[in-house]
């Protein structure tokens, strides 16, 4: 059954929740009085649907249906779930809450708040029990934190169910334990942000500077490891208590200014913006997010591979959803394993994508059915596993920068040791190539062929049996060479 969320306020942060929950396959309503709301979201679905796809190996659900309500009522009609993104005002989220309330009784309401409290947010509300912070990062649709705030007037088993409705979404959400103003990370990103407003003032770096000095070193440390665990491991052998003595005195040093502010005056804000429009004006904010996006998925896939910090989200969310997909699984059609988009460093100098990229969407694909059949990686942790003994690859189309491709597979013959099948990879309706394999079920330890473990052949041998029903491929067993017909 298709879902529905409500979005009240579609800049920014609605837009980015609005693509999220829509590529999740849940129906959204937006409401926002701003004329360019529809203009801005479409912008922010586009670069969303560039985006989000090339992180998940399993297919996505069918897309949401996006509509724009005109009023508050409207949009929030029959919603599961309402997510507040309206301008950081409290008296207008107010009025927002109150509008939602009267026509939504008991409906969770998540607040995309920056700084206030839930506590705050539920003053005078008429249930106050349903709003919550849900408080999430920008891109809304890659990054999977949502900071979870409750205040002692949300029942427990409220916020439970908006974490699981995060969860499904693929969001991270962080049961933030106790109120404070902008939660945990605003209040970090906080103090960063006045240190660095603090440089530039003074003269002592320009926003460009300070960038790199972020991107270069710690920001790359940051975005896998987060603060403790790096400044465990920079405290060598003896660990996090080395660290805190050898480093810990210096916060004694007058280096920061964190207690001061800057005074914000329109000289500060002409000083950074105009080193910003230096050092980025060349790019439009369209264009800066596109970059952004690509890297951030480079960045999260290497974590997927991983399976560390926000690619071990991803992992759950493909789970999740695999879980969900694969409940028909021997019904007897080829399995859809894998889905994949067509990144700018998959591109060769003929402008499509290279032949070693086939190979990947191939192991994407029987990766996937390993795993699906049992030979994960606890499994390959045991000593056993499947490794290729033989792939051809026919390439019969090409796929292009941005193309999203379906790896399918169909298992053509197995055995205890061996296992044959053939992969097509999908752009649409059209295979733009297919791979035929022969793996081998290895004990890695003594080197040599042996039958597999009997779950993996229990799940392996009912999807072999219902596949002999389905017509073999014309190019099964082809060799490189041989005529057509
Ligand atoms: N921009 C950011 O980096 C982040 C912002 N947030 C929070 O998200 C919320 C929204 O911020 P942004 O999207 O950045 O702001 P924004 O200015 O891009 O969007 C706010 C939107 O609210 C709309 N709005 C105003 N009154 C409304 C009403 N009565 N009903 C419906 N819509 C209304 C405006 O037309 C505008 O489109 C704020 O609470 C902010 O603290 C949270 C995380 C990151
Ligand atoms: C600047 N900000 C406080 C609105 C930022 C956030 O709330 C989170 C983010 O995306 O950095």
């Amino acid at each position: 059954m298709t879902r529905k969320a409500a979005i009240i306020g579609g800049g920014v942060i609605g837009g980015g929740w609005a693509a999220r929950f829509l590529l999740n396959g849940w129906d959204v309503a937006v409401f926002d009085p701003d004329p360019q709301a529809e203009r801005k979201i479409g912008e922010v679905l586009a670069n969303a649907r560039a985006a989000l796809p090339a992180l998940s190996d399993v297919p996505m659900p069918a897309e949401g249906r996006l509509s724009f309500a005109g009023t508050i009522t409207e949009a929030v009609e029959g919603a599961q779930y309402i997510q507040e993104s309206v301008s950081e005002r409290l008296e207008l989220k107010h009025r927002v809450f109150a509008q939602i309330q009267q026509v939504a009784p008991g409906v969770l309401i998540g607040s995309s708040t920056s700084g206030f409290k839930p506590s705050q947010l539920q003053e005078n509300a008429a249930d106050p029990g349903n709003i919550f912070v849900a408080h999430p990062f920008n891109p809304v649709y890659l990054l999977p934190l949502a900071e979870v705030v409750p205040s002692p007037a949300n029942p427990p088993q409220a916020i439970e169910q908006a974490k699981e409705i995060l969860r499904e979404i693929g969001m991270f959400p962080l049961h933030i334990r106790k109120e404070i103003d902008a939660h945990i990370a605003d209040r970090f990103l906080e103090a960063v942000w006045r240190e660095a407003l603090w440089l530039v003032k003074d003269g002592i770096a320009t926003t460009e500077e300070i960038d790199e000095a972020i991107r270069m070193g710690f920001g790359l440390r940051w975005g896998q490891m987060g603060l403790f665990e790096t400044y465990r491991v920079a405290g060598g052998e003896a660990g996090m208590k080395h660290f805190m003595a050898q480093f810990g005195p210096c916060l004694q040093w007058p280096w920061t200014k964190l207690t001061d502010v800057p005074e914000f005056n329109d000289e500060l804000v002409d000083l950074i913006a105009g080193q910003s429009d230096a050092q980025s004006g060349a790019y439009t904010i369209r264009e800066l997010e596109r970059i952004r996006d690509s890297n951030l998925i480079g960045f999260m896939r290497a974590l997927k591979d991983r399976n560390w910090g926000a690619g071990r989200v991803l992992r759950e969310h493909d789970e999740r959803r695999r879980a969900a997909f694969h409940d028909g699984e021997a019904t007897g059609a080829p399995l859809v394993m894998a889905q994949m988009q067509v990144l700018s460093g998959w591109i060769d100098y003929n402008g499509h994508m290279t032949e070693s990229r086939y190979l990947f969407a191939a192991s994407e694909t029987s990766d996937a059915f390993l795993r699906l059949i049992g030979s994960d990686m606890d499994y390959v942790a045991s000593g056993f596993s499947y490794y290729t003994a033989e792939s051809h690859i026919m390439h019969l189309g090409e796929a292009k920068l941005g193309d999203r491709l379906t790896g399918t597979l169909q298992v053509l013959a197995a055995d205890e040791k061996r296992l044959h099948i053939f992969i097509r990879i999908m752009k649409g309706e059209e295979a733009v190539a297919t791979i035929e394999q022969m793996l081998l079920h290895v004990d890695m330890k003594a080197g040599r062929t042996v039958a597999a473990g009997p779950h993996v052949l229990d799940r392996l041998i009912p999807i072999a049996r219902a596949h002999q029903a389905l017509p073999r491929p014309e190019a099964a067993g082809r060799f490189t060479g041989q005529r057509k017909g």
